[in-house]
């Protein structure tokens, strides 16, 4: 199972790659050079979630409302759905319907931080399933531990006011894994 986890997250390589690559031209940041491939990144994780069948699901919640704490989040989720993504601008959530063959991309808090909120990490949920189990494996794209994350200078090069602070990523982890059901509560911790 280890090798099949490294082997995958190797494939994914090249995926969040493009993916961060696309993302940055929206931030004035023509190209990634090394240093903010390692910033955007530097350190992934791999989790295997499983959710068992739920006779009762309005009674349980699979995974209470959050956003992720990464980058980016590759999501790899099997064809039995559950997977929930609040819509800012009409206050509901919304199925993420599996698609066979497809990942799901989530902007995770660093991002947002990152990119003084023009990227928004999405909150989402997981809601139990009466009838089968659920397998999903998100890849946590992340910067390293010890990197000090912060709006950008590309981005702030147009003079907008900086919301968030320079936070040291494992002082964010740390703070996100207290408060992680929370909502999108965590992000606020990096606000100035
Ligand atoms: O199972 C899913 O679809 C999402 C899992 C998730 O949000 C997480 O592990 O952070
Ligand atoms: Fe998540």
């Amino acid at each position: 199972m280890k090798h099949e986890a490294l082997e995958y997250l190797k494939t994914c390589d090249s995926v969040i790659k493009t993916l961060i690559k696309i993302l940055i031209t929206g931030l004035d940041i023509p190209n990634l050079n090394d240093t903010y491939e390692s910033l955007f990144m530097g350190s992934k994780r791999i989790n295997l979630n499983y959710y068992p069948v739920c006779p009762n699901p309005e009674l349980s919640i699979g995974a209470g409302g959050h956003s992720d704490a990464s980058t980016l989040t590759v999501l790899l989720q099997d064809q039995i759905g559950g997977l929930y993504v609040w819509k800012q601008d009409s206050d509901c959530w919304i199925h993420v319907p599996p698609v066979k063959g497809s990942l799901t991309i989530n902007i995770g808090d660093a991002f947002q931080i990152m990119s003084n909120g023009r990227y928004k990490s999405v909150e989402h949920i997981v809601v139990a399933n009466a009838h089968e189990n659920r397998i999903s494996v998100p890849v946590f794209v992340n910067p390293r531990p010890s990197d000090v994350i912060g709006p950008l200078p590309e981005v702030m090069d147009s003079g907008e006011k900086a919301l968030y602070k320079q936070v040291l990523y494992s002082d964010y982890v740390k703070h996100f894994l207290r408060k992680s059901t929370d909502g999108k509560g965590t992000v606020d911790f990096a606000m100035i």
